[in-house]
């Protein structure tokens, strides 16, 4: 197979040879943790079996992040090795460094068919660096460990949306291909942005408003959905935006969150694109615990906390998300993780299954889909959520173009 038979502009493994190759291979492990450092949910790391499974006859070494400096949940990956060694049934070598002679020479010690994962790549100051991949080709991550190896895999689609030194840098110094949950990332995805079929339905929701409103202009600028159908904290700044007073727990929900600054770019979206950008006629409200559910030109009057669509909405929404060709859902409606709120988020989920091609993204928007069993009845599923956001608004991704630009460089001549 070569990248003329495949069609596409990046290399997979399926382009070169792979057994007896050292292989650096930049997985996304980032996983949620609890205090004791124990990983909550194992499926980040699972998503990358396909690709280490495939390198079963290579030297392979992993990197990944965990975590922000700053967090609770950045620290070490020791927890990461044993788990993947458990998921993976082949040992996941530790090495609690990653470009000192020490981890150098662990690297150069592997046997083909080993597996090493090397430390947290944020610990090294360099990776959070927003630079270009050239800047970061000249990091001290990159000049002391391209030359220790043959092929560069970019397996961390969920990262590539990051000009960071590990997702980059490594491009400019060795072949480069996609690992396999990218290609299956960039393949799903890519049926959503190229999608022509109408109607291209998007639900927008969750607590990240200042993403999905970006990812709402570059949606509606590309002129790719026919409807944007808001809801969560995204609902609750486009409701704002139409200059509906949502009275002062809510308003002050919003400026804690910082999120104020959003309510001018929605207003202006919504003027020019009134027939598009769609905001709830009614809202479940919490109160004491117990689902209120008002008119939105009502919420003011009760002055309880918003905590999903109501009932109304629910019903209208799915009216559109079913007969849709593509609906892409990206964000719990509500407080899904209170039963008495996970009604917008559980009906909307079942609608988008119906759609011809459905995608999803977001861990919280996974672990509804989780919950309710339906992951076998989306199209495709996103492990990235700030990347499979920015990817369906149409923005290019730093990793994949750093892919396709090596394509071209090393192996078109
Ligand atoms: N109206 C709302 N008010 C406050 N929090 C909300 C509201 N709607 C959704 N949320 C919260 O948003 C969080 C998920 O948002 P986000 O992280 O953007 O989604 P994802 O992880 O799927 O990308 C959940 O914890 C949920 O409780
Ligand atoms: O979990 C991730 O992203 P996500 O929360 O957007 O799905 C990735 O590991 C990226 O992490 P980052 O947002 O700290 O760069």
């Amino acid at each position: 197979m070569s990248q003329e038979t495949t069609g596409k502009d990046y290399l997979t493994m399926g382009d070169v040879a792979l057994d007896d190759k050292a292989v650096l291979v930049r997985v996304d492990f980032n996983s949620p943790m609890d205090d004791n450092g124990n990983i909550l949910d194992d499926r980040k790391i699972k998503s990358h079996l396909p690709t280490l499974q495939s390198l079963e006859h290579s030297k392979v070494v992993l990197m990944s992040h965990q975590g922000r400096p700053g967090d609770e949940d950045y620290t070490t990956l020791e927890a990461h090795a044993k788990l993947a060694t458990k998921l993976l049934g082949r040992e996941v070598i530790y090495e609690d460094d990653i470009f000192s002679s020490c981890a150098r020479n662990a690297i150069k010690s592997l046997a083909k068919g080993e597996i090493l994962l090397l430390e947290n790549t944020r610990f090294n100051a360099e990776e959070i660096t927003k630079l270009t991949p050239e800047e970061q080709a000249k990091s001290q991550m990159v000049k002391k460990l391209h030359p220790l190896f043959d092929l560069f895999i970019n397996d961390a689609f969920s990262v590539s949306h990051r000009s960071q030194c590990s997702v980059v840098g490594f491009t400019l110094v060795l072949p480069s291909v996609a690992g396999i949950l990218m290609d299956k990332e960039i393949t799903g995805l890519d049926k959503a942005v190229k999608c022509h079929e109408h109607p291209a339905i998007f639900v927008l929701g969750g607590a990240k408003a200042n993403d999905s409103i970006k990812a709402i202009s570059n949606i509606l600028k590309r002129d790719g959905a026919d409807k944007i159908l808001t809801t969560g904290v995204v609902a609750t700044i486009f409701i704002m935006a139409t200059g509906i007073d949502v009275g002062e727990v809510n308003r002050k929900f919003i400026e804690d969150e910082k999120y104020m600054d959003q309510i001018p770019i929605a207003s202006r979206l919504l003027k020019e694109y009134s027939d598009k950008i769609v905001i709830p006629q009614d809202v479940a409200l919490n109160n004491g615990g117990k689902r209120q559910e008002v008119k939105v030109d009502r919420i003011k009057e009760e002055n309880l906390p918003i905590a999903d669509i109501g009932q109304k909405t629910i019903e209208n929404y799915s009216k559109y998300i079913k007969d849709a060709k593509l609906c892409v859902f990206h964000g719990p409606t509500g407080i899904f993780e209170l039963d008495k709120f996970r009604l917008g988020t559980d009906e909307l989920l079942k609608a988008a299954t119906q759609a011809s091609y459905s995608v999803a993204g977001g861990g919280h928007t996974l672990d509804a889909i989780d919950q309710l069993g339906l992951e076998s009845k989306f199209s495709h599923i996103s492990l990235g959520g700030g990347a499979s956001i920015t990817y369906l608004s149409g923005e290019p991704l730093p990793g994949i173009t750093a892919l396709k630009n090596n394509a071209s460089r090393y192996h078109k001549g």
